[in-house]
């Protein structure tokens, strides 16, 4: 990765738990120098004491990038003490859920340039998934510099528009905790017929892990993959008969979880 402008102008990270700390590793494993990176957060972690980084000092007055990942709920208190940063041409490359455009816009100045990304958890190993959109201010470059960042911690994807990404995340920004669920629900059945825990928790994770790399890599779609697995008569077809009800399966259970989802982010907007 290149990190030119950020290497001479620094990027500001606002928050920097979870998803603030796995963007910065993967920069960090990505070559970016530590020394142009700057951390705002109450309560850092051990590691981020020791990672070279400012923290909690002095900002540059006109950063490359600021990153915002705290949480929507904390917005208004933090974000904006750095307004300052968004008369220049700093960009603001924001991961919160819930709030938009124009919410940023009335916190930090109509002429703000603004990329809002939603990326996921397995950023952490740098197998996260990131959608980007920006505002009319935003510039291709600012678009490509979010792109570079967040590719620091996995495939990047561009919407077209910001109203896409109360979907994206119901997908791919909160998906990884329903595929968590599904582990454990998978063991506990497994449990329930009788299998240690253990054991349980260890099919139901390679299973998850396989099947999911499986679906990355093959050409065959999800839907054949799902073919390859049911031998008609079969013992996996008796279950699908289950998992696939079209009114108590898990098709309109998903929908259900994702339109929950999308509700509350928009509650989280206001
Ligand atoms: N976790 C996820 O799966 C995803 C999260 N997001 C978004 O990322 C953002 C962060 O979420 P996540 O990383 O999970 O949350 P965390 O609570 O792990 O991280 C937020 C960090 O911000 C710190 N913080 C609180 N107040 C301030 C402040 N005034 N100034 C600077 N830092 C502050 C918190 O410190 P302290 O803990 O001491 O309060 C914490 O370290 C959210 O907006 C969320 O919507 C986006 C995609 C996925
Ligand atoms: O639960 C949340 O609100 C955040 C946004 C996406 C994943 N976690």
């Amino acid at each position: 990765m290149s990190f030119d402008s950020i290497s001479k102008r620094g990027l500001v990270i606002l928050g920097c738990g979870r998803m603030g700390g796995a963007i910065l590793q993967g920069l960090l494993k990505g070559g970016l120098s530590a020394g142009a990176v700057w951390v705002i957060d109450p309560h850092p972690a051990d590691w981020l004491q020791n990672a070279g980084v400012h923290l909690n000092t002095d900002l540059p007055a006109n950063p490359a990038v600021v990153l915002v990942a705290v949480k929507p709920q904390m917005m208004a208190d933090a974000l904006p003490h750095l307004s300052a940063m968004a008369a220049g041409d700093t960009l603001f490359l924001t991961v919160a859920a819930g709030i938009t455009m124009a919410g940023y816009e009335r916190m930090l100045g109509a002429d703000t340039r603004l990329v809002r990304a939603m990326p996921n958890t397995p950023a952490a190993i740098g197998r996260g998934v990131t959608a980007i959109v920006g505002n009319p201010k935003a510039t291709a470059q600012d678009l490509d510099m979010a792109e570079e960042l967040m590719t620091g911690v996995g495939q990047v994807v561009r919407l077209e528009y910001e109203d896409q990404m109360d979907a994206v995340i119901g997908v791919s920004g909160s998906g990884p905790a329903y595929v968590f669920h599904l582990i454990e629900v998978m063991a506990a059945a497994g449990e329930a017929e009788g299998l240690a825990p253990d054991l349980a928790l260890q099919l139901a994770k390679a299973t998850v892990g396989g099947a999911g790399e499986l679906a990355e890599r093959s050409d065959e779609t999800p839907g054949k993959l799902r073919e390859n697995v049911t031998s008609p008569g079969g013992t996996t077809a008796a279950a699908l008969e289950v998992l696939m009800d079209p009114d108590t399966g898990m098709a309109p259970l998903m929908r259900r979880a994702v339109a929950a989802n999308i509700a509350r982010n928009r509650e989280l907007g206001k």
